[in-house]
């Protein structure tokens, strides 16, 4: 039995869900019909909505994406041919109504392909049983619990109903969580801009081990038993090395060391007083970003995508801009909390406001349609790489896309952002 037919949650019906859960489930076999499909010739291929299409392979990759979402490719003995305008629709398409996010309109996404609240519960206890013991978030657990950073996982990663794998994966996500709040955005939890760069050199060591000469190997071990930020860091690692490749390991690391450069971005803007540029914004966005979440999609699915393949400029073009994208997701849904916190908080829709002189709803607006460009434009990349990829590239495109559905449903619930006492 594959791992998504045992899931009781009922199935997405976004255009594309389908395809995804189809490869999701036979990650060995060929490419579904649809995509074998959609190498016929396009007999009336329809313009993208993009004044600037994706470059290159763009202009096939743009009709490939019409049929990839044509739902019902075969008729007539051709394919269908669909405009892109017009949002998804179905479960998980629409826009949270309630608490502090009810003013994000409706976002190009697809839904979550699986919705295990039994799973994403059992994940979110032993996470938290977790960041008990290693310290992070202390005197704020319950408000960590109300986040739910276990459904985030379950929704994110349908291709695995194993706890364990999925803990790794939250474990993993949590620290990097805990090193954004404790180091760098929330004052009342440890951030301080100044301390940042020094914290975050020693922090990276949690993730790629210094070897440091023997006579200070007592202090820096010292150092990393005693900060819970570091604890968690590494025993995230740790759980996940139990899953991961060395090569994925090596990986992971890459992203978070980018996170980190990232994050230290963001603190010389805060000292300096400086706003950003929307274009250097962005360009920060794509690395602090959720891309080392996104990253190990393969080893919590029980599969290894080459480094090669990983590393191909277009396949890392994809989903850098999967990444971005899902970053912008939390851009939106948590503009209230930033509003909240201590220190000076950065998002797309503020800077927008103030650059280009417009309403914060016109701004919501024009950070939406950033969005959808960015998953329009994975989606497009991702149909013309899966044509040509190995089963393996097509099974992780398929988990980015997953991964992107089950975020934004969670950003759209999760207490974190929606009027809950929160970590
Ligand atoms: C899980 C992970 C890679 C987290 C690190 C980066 C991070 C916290 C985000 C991309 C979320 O953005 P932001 O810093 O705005 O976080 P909050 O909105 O404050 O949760």
């Amino acid at each position: 039995m594959s791992l998504l037919s045992r899931v009781s949650a009922p199935p997405a019906v976004h255009d594309l869900a389908h395809l995804v859960a189809a490869v999701l489930a036979n990650p060995e076999g060929a490419a579904p019909r649809e995509l074998r499909q959609a190498r016929r010739p396009v007999p009336a291929p329809q313009p993208l909505r993009f004044t600037a299409g994706p470059a290159g392979l763009g202009t096939s990759a743009a009709r490939i994406l019409t049929l990839y979402t044509a739902g019902s490719a075969a008729h007539d003995g051709g394919p269908r041919v669909r405009h892109l305008s017009s949002a998804p629709t179905g479960p998980g398409t629409s826009a949270m109504r309630s608490g502090r996010a009810s003013t994000v309109p409706e976002l190009y996404c697809p839904p979550p392909l699986r919705d295990d609240p039994a799973l994403g519960d059992e994940v979110n206890d032993r996470l938290l049983e977790w960041a008990r013991e290693t310290g992070i978030y202390a005197g704020r657990l319950e408000g960590l619990g109300a986040a739910d950073f276990g459904r985030l996982i379950m929704l994110t990663h349908p291709d695995s109903d194993d706890p364990d794998r999925l803990l790794a994966a939250a474990k993993c996500a949590l620290a990097e969580w805990a090193v954004d709040d404790h180091y760098c955005d929330d004052e009342s939890a440890g951030a301080a801009p100044q301390l940042l760069g020094a914290r975050l050199v020693v922090g990276y060591a949690a993730v790629d081990p210094a070897h440091p000469p023997v006579r200070y190997t007592p202090d820096v071990e010292r150092a990393m038993r005693c900060d819970p930020v570091l604890v968690a860091l590494r025993s995230a690692l740790e759980h996940l090395a139990r899953y991961a490749s060395w090569s994925q390991t090596a990986r992971l690391r890459h992203e978070i060391c980018a996170l980190f450069v990232a994050f230290d971005g963001e603190a010389s803007w805060r000292t300096a007083g400086r706003t950003p540029p929307v274009w250097e914004y962005l360009v920060a966005r794509q690395f602090n970003s959720f891309l080392p979440c996104i990253t190990i999609t393969d080893a919590v699915g029980g599969y290894e995508l080459p480094h090669a393949e990983y590393a191909e400029p277009r396949v890392r073009r994809a989903v850098s801009m999967a990444a971005t994208a899902s970053t912008l997701v939390n851009d939106l849904y948590s503009m209230a909390k930033e509003d909240d916190d201590c220190a000076a908080n950065f998002n797309l829709p503020k800077l927008i406001a103030v650059q280009e002189k417009c309403s914060e709803r016109e701004a919501v607006e024009r950070s939406v349609e950033i969005h959808d460009e960015l998953v329009r434009s994975f989606e497009a990349e991702a149909a013309a790489l899966s044509l040509t990829g190995s089963p393996a590239l097509r099974r992780y495109l398929a988990g980015v896309w997953a991964w992107l559905g089950g975020n934004r449903e969670w950003h759209s619930g999760t207490a974190r952002y929606n009027g809950g006492d929160t970590a």
